[in-house]
């Protein structure tokens, strides 16, 4: 009989998807070479079958989806003065412990997109630096892309538009792929489609499709080789990695079809804030709903505590949903804005804190 995981309720994050018992039952005919050397097999196994769905040359298995952003910037890099070109709200800027910094010793440049929902080839033409000579400046070597950022699904034509002037700019261009499994589901595109467009891809095995640990880095071989030598140097290498490898093989396999559930219950529960009258601040594209406190005049304090109320997991203004949660606990979300709606009726906040991005 299958059993409801024990993150039912959770909707701080994706990052809280657990591995099911058939999942963790695979690690008994798990591999045990040693992946320092290249030579576990489940883990190459997995590096195969990434590389496979996003048609590149090499792919790397990583602890974590910080670590592979990172080398993998890196390794575009040579020598400081550089810059990387991102999204303002993009992780690898806001959530990697400023690893552009210490690692690539390289500027950043966050733009905000005009559009307030993704950055478009105008956005990235009007920001960039442009390796003219000018002394002053720190020409733009990488541009980043996140893909679903908060959610939202990147239009495929814009990543083609950037994709090719980067090309046309000797501008190496990377996708923070966490969630590229969800753009993929949501959109129709295929993963070797968005493949051909980035130079290099990091992919979570670790949030929406309910791995314990890790991602895959893809590229080229020159690409992959070199990041290779960041996770090692950064504490990456990972001895028997066969039993996580194989665990994310096994997410891959049998959870990518279970993403448009969480897709569903975020639409649902984004229609219903609407129509209790909340406003939320982007669309719901995948397995976010993120609310506007301010335009819904709710305090974020009172989400934790009414979410404790009605006995589901919430942080703060952000909502993230997975295949694993349950019908109950996706009910109790509607009952907690329903009571948020009321109390921003009988109370409205205004805010008098900084915005976080959830
Ligand atoms: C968009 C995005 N990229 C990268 C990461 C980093 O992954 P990890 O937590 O495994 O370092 C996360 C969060 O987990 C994320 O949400
Ligand atoms: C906080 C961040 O690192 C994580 N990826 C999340 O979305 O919850």
């Amino acid at each position: 009989m299958a059993t409801t995981p024990s993150n039912w309720n959770e909707f701080r994050s994706d990052t809280f998807t657990t591995p099911s018992p058939e999942m963790l039952a695979t690690v008994l005919h798990a591999s045990t070479g040693d992946s320092v050397y290249n030579e576990d097999e489940d883990t190459l196994a997995l590096q195969r079958q990434v590389c496979e769905l996003t048609g590149h040359e090499a792919g790397l298995y990583c602890v974590s989806g910080t670590l592979s952003n990172q080398i993998a910037i890196r390794s575009h890099l040579n020598r400081p003065p550089h810059s990387v070109l991102c999204d303002y709200r993009s992780h690898i800027f806001v959530h990697e412990a400023a690893g552009l910094a210490t690692l690539s010793q390289a500027m950043v440049t966050t733009v905000i997109p005009a559009n307030g929902l993704y950055l478009t080839l105008e956005d990235v033409q009007r920001h960039y630096i442009p390796d003219d000579g000018d002394i002053h400046s720190a020409p733009t070597r990488v541009v980043s892309l996140e893909n679903t950022l908060h959610g939202l699904v990147f239009p495929i034509d814009e990543i083609r538009r950037i994709s090719k002037w980067c090309r046309a700019n000797s501008i190496a261009i990377h996708c923070d792929g966490a969630r590229i499994w969800d753009a993929a589901v949501a959109s129709g595109v295929s993963l070797a489609e968005y493949g051909e467009l980035f130079d290099s891809i990091s992919l979570c095995l670790s949030k929406t499709l309910g791995a314990p640990i890790g991602s895959v880095l893809v590229g080229s071989e020159s690409l992959i080789r070199v990041a290779n030598h960041f996770k090692k140097q950064n504490g990456g290498g990972i001895r028997q990695a066969g039993p996580l490898a194989r665990m994310g093989s096994y997410a891959l396999t049998h959870n990518l079809g279970k993403l448009k559930t969480a897709h569903e219950y975020a639409a649902e529960v984004g229609r219903y804030a609407e129509e209790l009258g909340l406003v939320l601040q982007i669309p719901v594209h995948t397995n976010f709903v993120f609310l506007d406190p301010e335009k819904s005049k709710i305090d974020p304090q009172w989400i934790r505590e009414v979410g404790q109320k009605h006995n589901v997991k919430l942080a703060s203004f952000r909502f993230a949903f997975s295949f694993q949660n349950t019908r109950e606990a996706v009910d109790a979300v509607k009952a907690v804005l329903r009571d948020l709606h009321t109390l921003a009726q009988q109370k409205p906040y205004t805010s008098t804190t900084g915005h976080r991005f959830y």
